[in-house]
């Protein structure tokens, strides 16, 4: 669960009946926020309820940490301020005026009864409280009848007396017992001043069961009526204890606030310096929901206690908790087996009393061997009992384990796959490579042959003239080029490039032109658009061609010779999947550029229609007579043609499978 804030929130008690009755605070409802008209001093609250604001309203407040109490987290309420300032009345109030404790209390019992009978009794709970009061630095019990007696500090609510009540009325009646045992006195600025800090504590713990498991919830409302801080006094010895005592536990209640705020390495919050703070501990900075009410005079006789109650809240208004939800489960196996182990427990109890008993009245040996038989058989029966227990709990273990395993098997032969997936991906490329490698020998052999034709017969192309030109004004798309394009020109194309005949076509297969042919890579026109190609691959040691787009669904495509050894591929549209084919785009001078070195190598220069400071490098390929590079693992081809009109352009895929090249000028 995420940390969240302490909630603070003002309450202005309304003004007595003083001569005075000049205020010294300034508050703004919307923003809560609150200043002090003697040092203009301002503060943030989550909160600011008005002199007028009814008990109702501030209850209404603190209902979310209630249904939190409820719903199995556990929340602290307190009420901090100057004597006199309306934290009892807060907390406690009167008979007409019912504070947060009694209201809480009702609340918590209907709301419990209610889910009870929604759920058909698929719901349990049990609610006990436990009184404490503070005073004078000692813990005492308000509710074992014997105020005297100081409980222990260790494990306080383990050495407190709590008492389990069956309703409201019941818990109220008990609570108000223990109050009555509360130190109160008539001070100076408060008739019937709390001179302890009462903490009032409801254990809520709830169980039902949901898909054979048992859920307990355990969880604590804490409802805190601080003792009044005043620093000034002119009661009697006595109250002049009282009240050092009152303000040595507030002041460590200020020490841990901020100790928890401001963390130095190493540092120890001082919860352990005050009876108050060791029991809050929860409360501030760990497992709770916490809302501090802080409740002021508005009377600027009182600014300066004001003002240090306001800086109080300011620093708790910092302090963070973290509230987890404290639920446990049981199996219901589990939890029937701990119910028996605990019948037997008590079954041994009681005969071991009967057989000391026995012992004692009657010494007859027979009756106490049965009985101690009777015993060892219950010890037995306890031990097979855990044993199950501890089999039950370790199979439960072992089923996790095992579906963990099997998801984890699940999971390598997946990877095993794709991996294998990849190796046959990279023998492909290698054996394309190798091809590519060469084929560039090839190249290379062919080019010195033409070398040296051209050196004797001194007949190679000139450059082209226009090679230094790279003005772009027209680039034709696919999408339009594929309108206007006429019947005739799409021949044309396609006798330029290869200068081979479309095959007819039957339902499932098609015979079309190549367009490229690498020994591992053919690229071909798309049947019905001569501005589209497909590419196919061939696996190693494999008859056909795969689509390079579905890979791993194959369309088949062969290639094949008529008989004037033209070579064409057939492929088989039907099992072809809708791959998109590539785009082919065509273009026209000055869009790109053809250039003859001294070499008599020709190379095309395609230039990027939005940017023409990039180009595509394209090589001669002298045997297939189209321009190809070969540099990158896709190779992209370019075809010089001529239209209708005898007018020359350039196809290619676009956009190629690389990055263009820089500027050339
Ligand atoms: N909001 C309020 N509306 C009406 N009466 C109030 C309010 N706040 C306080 N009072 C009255 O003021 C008096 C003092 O209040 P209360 O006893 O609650 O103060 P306190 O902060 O608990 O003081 P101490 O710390 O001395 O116990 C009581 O008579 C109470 O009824």
């Amino acid at each position: 669960m995420a940390q969240e804030n302490v909630n603070v929130v003002v309450r202005i008690r309304p003004s007595s009946n003083e001569t005075n009755d000049e205020t010294c605070i300034q508050t703004d409802p919307i923003s809560s926020t609150i200043t002090l008209t003697t040092n203009e001093k301002q503060f943030h609250m989550d909160k600011v309820f008005e002199q007028n604001a009814p008990q109702e309203e501030i209850f209404e407040y603190v209902q979310p940490i209630i249904a939190a109490v409820k719903n199995g987290i556990h929340g602290t309420i307190f009420a901090y301020g100057q004597t006199g300032s309306g934290k009892t009345h807060t907390m406690i109030g009167n008979d007409k005026n019912l504070g947060i404790i009694p209201r809480a209390i009702e609340i918590i019992f209907t709301d419990l009864n209610e889910e009870s009978k929604k759920r058909n009794d698929n719901f349990k709970f049990k609610i006990s409280c436990t009184a404490l009061q503070i005073y004078c630095e000692k813990t005492y019990d308000l509710l074992n009848g014997n105020e005297k007696i100081e409980i222990p500090l260790r494990d306080i609510f383990k050495n407190a007396k709590e008492i389990e009540v069956k309703s409201s009325n019941e818990c109220m009646e008990i609570i108000k017992r223990g109050l009555k045992q509360r130190k109160v006195a008539g001070t100076s600025m408060n008739e019937t001043s709390s001179r302890s800090h009462a903490i009032l504590t409801l254990t809520l713990k709830t169980e039902y069961f949901k898909e054979n498991k048992k859920h307990e919830r355990i969880s604590r409302l804490n409802m805190v009526d601080l003792a009044g801080s005043e620093k000034h006094t002119d009661n009697n010895k006595t109250q002049n204890r009282e009240a050092a005592n009152i303000n040595k536990s507030l002041s460590t209640l200020g020490q841990v606030i901020r100790a928890i705020i401001n963390p130095t390495p190493k540092q120890v919050i001082p919860y352990r310096d005050s009876k108050l703070t060791t029991i809050l501990r929860d409360s501030l900075g760990g497992n709770s929901k916490t809302t501090v009410i802080v409740n002021i005079h508005s009377n600027s006789k009182y600014a300066a206690e004001t003002s240090s109650t306001l800086d109080f809240a300011a620093n708790v208004k910092n302090v963070k908790n973290t509230a987890i939800l404290q639920e446990f489960i049981t199996s219901k196996e589990t939890f029937t087996l701990k119910a028996e182990v605990q019948r037997l427990g008590e079954e041994n109890d009681k005969l071991k009393i009967e057989l000391a008993k026995e012992k004692k009245i009657n010494p007859i040996t027979n009756k106490i061997n049965t009985l101690e038989k009777e015993l060892n058989d219950g010890k037995n029966s306890i031990f097979q009992l855990e044993n199950q227990i501890e089999l039950f709990e370790l199979k439960e273990n072992k089923n996790k384990l095992e579906s963990e395993l099997k998801k984890a098997k699940e999971n390598q032969k997946k990877c095993e796959f794709e991996i294998a997936e990849m190796k046959l991906m990279i023998d492909v490329l290698e054996n394309e490579n190798q091809q590519l490698k060469k084929k560039v020998q090839t190249l290379e052999i062919k080019n010195d042959q033409i070398k040296n034709q051209r050196n004797s017969d001194d007949n190679f192309e000139q450059p082209d003239t226009d090679s230094d030109c790279i003005c772009l004004s027209e680039t034709e798309t696919s999408s339009k080029k594929s309108n206007e394009i006429s019947k005739k020109t799409k021949v044309q194309f396609k006798t330029a490039v290869a200068k081979r005949n479309v095959k007819t076509s039957t339902s499932n297969s098609v015979d079309t032109e190549i367009l490229y042919s690498f020994k591992n890579l053919i690229i071909v026109y798309d049947w019905n658009d001569p501005l589209k190609c497909y590419r196919f691959i061939k696996k190693r040691n494999a008859e056909n061609y795969l689509c390079e787009n579905c890979y791993r669904k194959p369309a088949t495509a062969k290639i094949w010779f008529d008989e004037n050894n033209t070579q064409f591929a057939n492929v088989e549209t039907k099992h072809h999947p809708s791959c998109e084919p590539s785009n082919v785009r065509i273009f026209r001078k000055p869009n790109y550029k053809i250039i003859s070195n001294k070499n008599s190598e020709k190379k095309l220069y395609i230039f990027e229609p939005d940017n023409i400071k990039f180009y595509y490098e394209y090589f001669w390929d002298p045997i297939y007579k189209f321009f190809v590079f070969t540099d990158c693992i896709k190779p992209n081809v370019a075809v010089v043609c001529q239209d209708s009109n005898g007018k020359e352009y350039v196809s290619t895929e676009w956009p190629p499978h690389r990055l263009p090249n820089g500027a050339i000028y």
